[in-house]
């Protein structure tokens, strides 16, 4: 860990998101030149706008190794790269990150690797985003961390600049405590987040685990009671330090988002998808990030199975999936992708003709106004990860339907379910259960339909991604003591 004494000078921001990405990534194109893109996922797509009205500063790797670049300002947001090398990214984020953390925080789905020259890596690529951090932040700053990538830079930070007030964000599961104690370094990955002022999950059900944990393996009192959504904060004392533990789902800039979806060119795209695609009576959208964790294959395995029961006519529907590349040298990664595709081919070998396949997949990144298209043009949209911390996806497909049409089926096991209630839920390991939800969401009477997305409207236009901000960076800003009623470690128990 750092030591106090290395502390940095204080730098010009007053407010900094530390993420492992920038919100953009560098390109080195084929002539030597390079540019920048807008970086992966739904972390990148909630803070991007919060950083914007917040003037802040993002501190984040830019997607390539050994980039050693200066602090520049783009498109308006004032970036700090940090640089890692090709064996740092090898170690750090297909390693520790995406082989050990993330398939241990999403349920175990593949085999967690424990490498201890991944977690050394982890701990020195930790500590040098603490470093960078300490440099970008002026006296007295706030600094929100993100996500499992940085787990320890809450304590880092603190070493470095006690002067700062710290929040950290998970944006995946917490898991269950009986998985999150097979990690080796348990107790260092739990007293690294201690650094922290607030610790925000998606779900309480994340937090109270987290609270447990903190009793059980770092020997603190934490407060009794369960915590809220957005209300009742935990609380763990922490020697003389109050550290409050939360439950703040994230969301979307949906309003933004609606005006979009109702735009002229995006609704005459969407209607120019329908007519590329063949203008079929239904169409079925899935739009992720190509990992394990989104259960594609799900969806696939139950398309064919409804096709092959002659309960969905290939004539006259059809799936496009869209499936941003995603940590592609992760070798888990790379064996779902073989059984994706070879699955998206036995479909179309077996049902499509001669130009109308049955599935469309395409595998890379697509552009904000085309997907906007594309969640207008689809009748049902299909979110069937096995385990997911919320899925901004779904929020978005809600958000963009203005016109109370289309439908949603949506995994249980997604931070989304908890709010989203009068989606098609679905277990997405119940194959026959999955099946029913497609089939019931493609034959769903339209004034049912209607009711159904105006109350799923209400929720995601209420609950926007700056609500989620502004309610974490509230209870940052307004830390309050432990109360009276606070469990000792020795009562320590079962988790809650
Ligand atoms: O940076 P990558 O390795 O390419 O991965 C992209 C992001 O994936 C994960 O996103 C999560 O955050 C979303 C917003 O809170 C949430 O809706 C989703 O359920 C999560 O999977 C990851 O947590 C991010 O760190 C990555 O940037
Ligand atoms: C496929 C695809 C997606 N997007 C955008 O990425 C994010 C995904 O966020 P989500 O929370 O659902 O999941 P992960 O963070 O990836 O785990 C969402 O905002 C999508 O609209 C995109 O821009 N382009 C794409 O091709």
């Amino acid at each position: 860990m750092v030591a106090a004494e290395e502390s940095t000078h204080a730098g010009g921001s007053d407010f900094v998101v530390v993420a492992n990405r920038l919100p953009v990534d560098l390109e080195r194109l084929a002539d030597g030149s390079t540019r920048w893109k807008r970086s992966p996922g739904g972390l990148v797509t909630a803070l991007e706008p919060i950083l914007r009205s917040n003037r802040g500063a993002w501190v984040g790797w830019a997607g390539v190794a050994d980039a050693e670049l200066d602090p520049i300002v783009q498109d308006g947001l004032e970036l700090y790269p940090v640089s890692l090398s090709a064996q740092e990214i090898a170690d750090y984020y297909e390693g520790f990150s995406n082989a050990t953390l993330w398939p241990l925080y999403h349920d175990v789905i593949v085999r967690p690797e424990y490498r201890r020259e991944w977690w050394n890596t982890y701990v020195e690529v930790n500590r040098r985003f603490a470093e960078e951090t300490a440099k970008a932040a002026a006296e007295g700053a706030t600094v929100w961390v993100q996500d499992y990538q940085l787990q320890l830079v809450p304590k880092m930070l603190r070493m470095l600049r006690p002067d700062l007030t710290i929040g950290f964000f998970l944006h995946i599961p917490f898991p269950p405590v009986e998985l999150f104690m097979q990690m080796p370094w348990r107790t260092e990955i739990v007293e690294g987040l201690l650094g922290a002022d607030l610790i925000g999950f998606h779900l309480p059900g994340g937090a109270q685990n987290f609270l447990y944990l903190a009793r059980r393996l770092a020997g603190h009192q934490t407060s009794r009671g369960t915590v809220g959504v957005r209300s009742k904060l935990g609380v763990v004392q922490a020697g003389f330090r109050a550290v409050r533990v939360g439950a703040f789902p994230i969301s979307i800039d949906s309003g933004q988002l609606d005006e979009q979806a109702r735009r002229k060119p995006i609704r005459d795209r969407a209607k120019q998808i329908r007519k590329e695609l063949g203008n079929p009576k239904h169409i079925m959208l899935g739009v992720d990030r190509l990992d394990y964790t989104k259960g594609i294959d799900v969806r696939l395995d139950a398309l064919l199975e409804l096709i092959a029961e002659g309960r969905v006519d290939p004539a006259e529907t059809v799936m496009v999936q869209l499936a941003t590349p995603s940590r592609e040298r992760v070798e888990s990664y790379v064996q779902m992708r073989g059984a994706i595709e070879k699955t998206v081919s036995r479909i179309n070998g077996e049902y499509a003709e001669v130009g109308r396949p049955v599935v469309h997949y395409i595998h890379r990144p697509i552009p904000r106004d085309e997907l906007i298209a594309f969640f207008v043009a689809a009748d049902v949209m299909l979110v069937t990860p096995l385990r997911d911390g919320m899925n901004l996806v779904a929020k978005e497909y809600v958000a963009c339907r203005s016109d109370l049409g289309g439908a949603l089926v949506l995994s249980e096991f997604t931070g989304a379910a908890a709010e989203l209630r009068q989606a098609f839920l679905c277990n997405p390991h119940d194959l026959e259960d999955v099946k029913d939800k497609m089939e019931a969401a493609l034959n769903q009477p339209r004034e049912d339909g209607r009711r159904h997305m105006r109350a799923l409207r209400r929720q995601v236009l209420a609950h926007d991604v700056d609500r989620w901000a502004r309610s974490f960076l509230d209870a940052l800003a307004h830390q309050g003591a432990a109360g009276p009623a606070l469990i000792a470690p020795a009562e320590v128990g079962e988790p809650e």
